[in-house]
């Protein structure tokens, strides 16, 4: 897995990529808890997390690694945890920016509607109802036939990779084949698990970027990469509890040892 790389004698923190994490509400405070948790688990040089007061402290209080201040990222986190239909207009004018800049972004959740436009590269992270929903506001029809065959027209409609979440994972960027991850557990049909992808894809695209912006092709290759990352984590998690059930924490627990294998096999 090319997305994967350890860190050498001349890194540094910010070498390593830095991931800007804006996600969380005071209805959801989790997904921000557990997106910041698997990026750090998956390996990135710092977490900036930018959210409402009582994600941030929850945060903080999981992980008090994380940098809550204002600065420069190599790649975002926006949307897990929050409601499109809530947001005010400081945040959907924040988040414009951030989408028409050139930093690459994944967008989950409450930030679907608004990152299926921009300039950014973007990974689009929909279940299967925030896809048909997405859909609707971009007149597209609803999905019908093979979920991929919806999803590639979803990335074409958007110019996005769309990555699109289920026991078999889709992963289309525009113009594109589509591929599918099917690495995974029927375990993790369980809430928050979403959350935790969206911060293991994100602290990917923040190390590759580090290095250099990926494009279209190299963003699928990322999102695809976490897909399977957090697929195997949660197999991880649930064969430590000799195939039991898991929760969304356990899967972000369990991704430095997916990762590791990862490493260890190339
Ligand atoms: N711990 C957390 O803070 C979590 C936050 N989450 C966040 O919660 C928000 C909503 O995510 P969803 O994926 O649920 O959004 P959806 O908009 O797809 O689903 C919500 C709607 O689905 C229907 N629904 C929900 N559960 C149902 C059930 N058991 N049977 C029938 N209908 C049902 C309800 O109408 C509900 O309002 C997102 O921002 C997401 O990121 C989730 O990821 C779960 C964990
Ligand atoms: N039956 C299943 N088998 C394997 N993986 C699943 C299954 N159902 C869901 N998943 C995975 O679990 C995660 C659920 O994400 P999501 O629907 O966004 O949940 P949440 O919003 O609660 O975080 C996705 O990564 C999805 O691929």
């Amino acid at each position: 897995m090319r997305a994967l790389r350890a860190p050498t004698a001349l890194d540094d923190k910010y070498s390593r990529g830095v991931l800007g994490v804006r996600t969380g509400s005071e209805l959801y405070p989790g997904a921000a808890v557990l997106g910041v948790e698997a990026a750090w688990r998956t390996g990135v040089g710092m977490v900036r997390y930018l959210g409402p007061p009582r994600p941030t402290a929850l945060v903080l209080g999981r992980r008090p690694e994380t940098v809550v201040a204002d600065g420069r990222v190599q790649a975002w986190v926006l949307g897990s945890g929050t409601d499109a239909a809530a947001r005010g207009a400081a945040e959907t004018e924040i988040l414009r920016a951030v989408l028409s800049d050139t930093d690459p972004v994944v967008a989950d959740a409450g930030a679907l509607d608004i990152a299926a436009h921009g300039t950014a590269p973007r990974i689009l992270t929909p279940h299967d109802r925030e896809h048909a929903r997405l859909r609707t506001a971009l007149g597209l029809p609803p999905p019908r036939g093979p979920r991929s065959d919806a999803a590639r027209e979803t990335a074409d409609a958007t110019g996005a990779v769309v990555l699109l979440k289920g026991s078999e994972t889709v992963v289309a960027a525009p113009g594109a084949e589509p591929v599918t991850v099917s690495e995974g557990t029927p375990w993790l049909a369980t809430a928050g698990t979403g959350d935790v992808l969206a911060g293991t894809i994100g602290a990917l695209v923040a190390v590759a970027a580090a290095d250099r912006v990926p494009g279209a092709d190299g963003l699928a290759a990322l999102a695809a990469s976490g897909a399977w990352l957090h697929g195997r984590a949660g197999a991880i998690a649930s064969s430590a509890v000799g195939g039991g059930p898991v929760t969304a924490l356990d899967v972000a627990e369990a991704l430095p040892r997916a990762v590791a294998e990862v490493l260890s096999s190339v």
